[in-house]
């Protein structure tokens, strides 16, 4: 038998909270995303879920989310392992604006279509930009192919994909039970490759902040069944506001 696997997407961010685009830009946790983190550590251990390891970004917010949740589980001591191809997807020239001034500039349709569409990305940094990762030194032993300028569901998700297959999988396979503390946007690439959703499926799945999702796996690592730990009609609001996130405050 396959090991479970939980996907946690970590707390609100001060950069969710201020709606801009964030992409590899490494903000903190807010005080109510702690609190999310808390939950969601809360929600696991009574639902007697017992991890072998876990696997996380390089980014703060997903790290220190994956540390509230040991935490509250009383699993600090499991073996941990950090990797840039779980970050957030890179959102190119986008980051750090305003998600809804950028639909007043560029309208909701264009909008839409870079933070959703499967294979079109942002406008890219350009190679000189000071936010550009290579002049950051946690990724200093990549290689200069592999640091994204921007990226697209698609591109995240061939990034991700062979971490999936040649460090989740076989943990998984053997048995283990794997905990993976990302992001919106790797963990969507994840959840479109795990449940075969199509292009078109994939724009309209928003993960809200903090919700584990549980995967039951059979022996080929097909999904047997999906769930969202916690409230349902709370945990659907919270995906409805993430893909409103666009419309501005009211
Ligand atoms: O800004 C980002 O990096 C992501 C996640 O917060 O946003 P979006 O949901 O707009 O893709």
């Amino acid at each position: 038998m396959p090991g479970k696997l939980v996907l946690v997407r970590h707390g609100q961010s001060t950069w969710n909270l201020e709606n801009l685009f964030t992409g590899w830009v490494d903000v903190d946790l807010t005080d109510q995303g702690r609190g999310e983190a808390r939950e969601a550590g809360r929600l696991l251990k009574a639902e007697g879920f017992e991890f072998d390891l876990v696997f996380t970004s390089v980014l703060k917010r997903a790290i220190r989310t994956m540390w509230i949740i040991l935490d509250e589980m009383d699993l600090m001591w499991l073996p941990v392992e950090r990797s840039w191809r779980l970050n957030e997807r890179h959102y190119g020239a986008l980051q750090g604006l305003n998600k809804a001034q950028t639909v007043e500039k560029h309208g909701a349709d264009q909008v839409k279509i870079w933070r959703r569409s499967y294979d079109i990305p942002p406008p890219a940094l350009t190679l000189d930009d000071k936010r550009h990762p290579r002049f950051e030194r946690r990724y200093a032993s990549l290689k200069p192919e592999e640091l994204p300028a921007t990226e697209s569901l698609k591109t995240t998700l061939d990034r991700v994909l062979p971490y999936w297959n040649t460090r989740l999988a076989p943990e998984l396979k053997a048995g283990r039970n794997v905990l993976v503390v990302a992001h919106g946007n790797s963990l969507r690439a994840l959840v479109k490759m795990l449940d075969n959703m199509s292009n078109e499926e994939i724009i309209e799945f928003n993960i809200p902040t903090g919700v584990p999702i549980h995967y039951e796996l059979d022996n080929n690592l097909k999904p047997v069944s999906r769930r969202f730990l916690g409230d349902p009609e709370a945990i659907k609001a919270a995906a409805e506001a993430v893909a409103r996130q666009t419309e501005g405050k009211k």
